[in-house]
């Protein structure tokens, strides 16, 4: 099938993304410890362990909210660590955030288009005032697509805070696809969504990552949808790298089960 030789040779290329004994020290406390795995790119590769495990702060560490205390942090092949969220997400790292981030009393519409602007060439305030005709006309046409991919099409025109949880994050989503990502990191998208919501979410990021040259990491608590939806996944456990695997691989593993099992009251 010409899609599964497309996929195994984007496999063996270059990571996108690599951590190279990455270590984050708060005070006393290390809450990542010499940790180094990589992404390949056009991969959806999540990343998962107990509650504590280190899971945010590595993705800190990697959309550059933290400097890691030592290591580096590798982005298309370039040493990126210590860099500025703004300026990696001018490279097309974005972030996305568990908690919605919208402007609520903006139409569904303008939030995307709020989104537009690192793709469009435009300020925060043009976007908004819509001074410039053409970059407005492009961010207008680049919003509209991002929200056809969401099946948001039809809700355009309503206010962000009119939409049911599930619209909400997909419109989230949306926001970090207007800004022409390369990889996205998606911070437990699936937080709060009932199995309808989970289920189509998860078809709207296999598409994004099929149709779009996107790649996709993501931490989740939600297991079935991190095996659903991941092709390998990353597995940390007191701040440590533990195991890396296919979802099966994962499952089936001795030490996963047990660092879940040995802090049953706080797995997922
Ligand atoms: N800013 C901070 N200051 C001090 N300690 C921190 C800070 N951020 C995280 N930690 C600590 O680092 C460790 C790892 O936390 P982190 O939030 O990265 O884990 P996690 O795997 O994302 O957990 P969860 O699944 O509960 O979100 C924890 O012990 C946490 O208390």
């Amino acid at each position: 099938m010409p899609g599964s030789i497309q996929r195994e040779v984007a496999l063996s290329d270059a990571p996108i993304l690599e951590l190279r004994n990455v270590t984050r020290k708060f005070g006393g406390l290390t809450a990542v410890n010499n940790l180094s795995f990589s992404v390949a790119p056009n991969s959806i590769h999540g990343l998962i362990g107990p509650n504590g495990a280190g899971k945010t702060t590595t993705f800190s560490l990697v959309s550059g909210y933290y400097k890691p205390t030592s290591g580096n942090v590798l982005y298309q092949g370039q040493d990126v660590s210590g860099l500025k969220t703004s300026r990696l997400a001018q490279r097309g790292l974005i972030r996305t955030f568990q908690g919605t981030t919208l402007f609520q009393e903006f139409s569904v519409l303008d939030n995307v288009r709020v989104g537009c602007h690192r793709s469009a060439g435009a300020s925060f305030t043009s976007r908004i005032t819509g001074r410039d005709a053409t970059i407005e006309r492009a961010a207008d046409k680049k919003a509209r697509e991002a929200l056809e991919l969401f099946d948001l099409g039809g809700l355009a025109n309503e206010p962000a805070s009119s939409l049911p949880h599930g619209h909400q994050r997909a419109l989230g989503m949306a926001v970090a696809l207007a800004a022409d990502p390369t990889l996205i990191l998606l911070d437990e998208p699936f937080t709060g969504m009932n199995p309808e919501e989970t289920r189509r979410m998860m078809e709207h990021v296999r598409r994004i990552r099929d149709e779009r040259d996107i790649t996709i990491m993501l931490v989740e608590h939600d297991m079935q949808a991190v095996m659903g939806l991941c092709e390998r996944i990353t597995v940390m456990n007191f701040g440590e790298f533990l195991v890396e695997g296919t979802p099966q691989e994962i499952a089936s593993d001795p030490r996963v089960i047990e660092a879940y099992l040995g802090r049953a009251d706080d797995a997922a």
